[in-house]
């Protein structure tokens, strides 16, 4: 067994780099930017109104004083005049500065009759203009490597690129192995039960902006599985579920091995998780999960999502974890690295009693994992802890 950090970096190093793809706007939010965003003008490209109301000089502002309005500016059409003294122009958010002014009074402080505008209250906190250039101007720039928001997404839009160099999205084949299994919907022998973490993985390996494959499930024999294996070729990322443990019917390992994987690891201090196994085969990289459904998740979150980030160009890091309050006391931890489910409400931590890595149920109702380190001592409650959101 290796600690998860070095199996970590282990993994780190089978992760080859995408290439790219051009994309348009519309469809680069959740994507890895590739290439810098270079901003091709001003925002604003003029000083413009942030506010409805009137465009007026700021030296002759005070409660009661009256001017006379002399045209409108909307937004995109701009007042071609100046305004002079004692004269004001109607204006409205987001539309250019006429010439002449240096303020925006805001309708709320002002009464209109006619031609006629007073200024009922004189505020001079806040001259209510965005000053041209005051979001980017050109050359300003979106960084790459970068996982687009909406945000940056609208951002690139406003700087006027209508496309985008993004990583291409990985392509992850997922097998799951055993003669138990059969898919949703179908009838189940009685001895059988529902695959399920194909459709797990599948979700959260496509929400990280890969692209998962889901193969026909492999029978517990040489012939199945090799059959299975070489449909995954071309993959960047292969995940075979179960048979990855010492049973006589876990076949991952040595149907893998017959068929050339160079391994990186087997066996990690990990719970769940232990059986996991890594390596690259036909120029893919391939992890062998365990078929625990809940070591299954859990490793996906420890290792997989890690390693489409950094194929996706983002970086070598693990999980990101927060510190968070123990909610209950609990027992000391052996030599392997615990990942307990758990509930996270307020910044506080309680780990379920119940830990079985094949209870999905609980899963299903975690919305954390509480880490305890290798040969970690009991804790009580109220003391700090890492845990990992998922
Ligand atoms: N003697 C030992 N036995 C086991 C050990 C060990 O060290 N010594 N490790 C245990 C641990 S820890 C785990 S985890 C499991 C992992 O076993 P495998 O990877 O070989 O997984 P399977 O035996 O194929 O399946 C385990 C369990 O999960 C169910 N399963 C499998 N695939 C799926 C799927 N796609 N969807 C839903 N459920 C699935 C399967 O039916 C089994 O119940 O080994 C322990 N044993
Ligand atoms: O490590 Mo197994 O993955 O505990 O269930």
């Amino acid at each position: 067994m290796i600690p998860v950090s070095e199996a970590l970096d282990r993994l780190f190093d089978l992760a080859t780099p995408l290439g790219t793809e051009c994309v348009p706007l519309a469809d680069a939010a959740g994507r890895v930017l590739a290439e810098s965003v270079i901003a091709r003008r001003l925002q604003p490209p003029f000083a413009a109104s942030a506010m409805d109301g009137y465009a007026l000089r700021r030296a002759e502002i005070a409660t009661g004083a009256r001017f006379r309005v002399i045209g409108e500016a909307p937004a995109g059409r701009a007042f071609t005049g100046t305004v002079g003294p004692g004269e004001a122009v109607r204006i409205f958010t987001g539309a250019p500065l006429p010439e002449g002014a240096d303020f925006v009074v805001i309708q709320e402080d002002t009464a209109r009759d006619g031609e006629v505008m007073t200024i009922t209250e004189a505020d001079l906190h806040n001259d209510n203009i965005r000053p041209a250039g005051g979001d980017f101007g050109p050359g300003d720039r979106i960084e790459a490597p970068r996982l687009l928001s909406p945000g940056d997404v609208a951002l690139a839009a406003a700087m006027n690129v209508p496309e985008l160099v993004v990583a291409r999205r990985p392509s992850v084949a997922l097998l799951a192995t055993g003669d138990e299994l059969v898919m949703p919907g179908e009838d189940p022998r009685p001895d059988q039960i529902i695959a399920s973490n194909s459709f797990g993985l599948k979700a959260m390996i496509e929400a990280a902006g890969a692209e998962a494959r889901m193969l026909p499930i492999a029978r517990d024999t040489e012939a199945s599985l090799r059959a299975a294996l070489e449909l995954a070729a071309g993959a960047d990322l292969i995940v075979t579920i179960g048979g990855a443990s010492v049973g006589d019917h876990d076949l991952v390992a040595p149907v893998a091995g017959a068929l050339g994987m160079e391994r990186a690891f087997y066996k990690v201090a990990m719970r769940p998780g232990k059986p996991l196994m890594a390596g690259r085969l036909n120029g893919s990289a391939m992890v062998g999960l365990p078929g625990n459904p809940v070591s299954a998740m859990v490793c996906g979150h420890i290792f997989i999502l890690p390693l489409l980030r950094a194929m996706l160009g983002l970086g070598r890091a693990p999980a990101p974890r927060k510190t968070a309050v123990l909610g209950i006391d609990v027992d000391a931890n052996g030599p392997r690295e615990h990942y307990m489910r758990a509930v996270l409400a307020d910044g506080v931590v309680t780990p379920f009693e119940r830990q079985d890595s094949a209870l999905l149920g609980i899963l299903s109702r975690a919305n954390a994992l509480l880490v305890r380190p290798v040969a970690d001592g009991p804790r009580k409650a109220g003391e700090a802890v890492e845990i990992l959101p998922i």
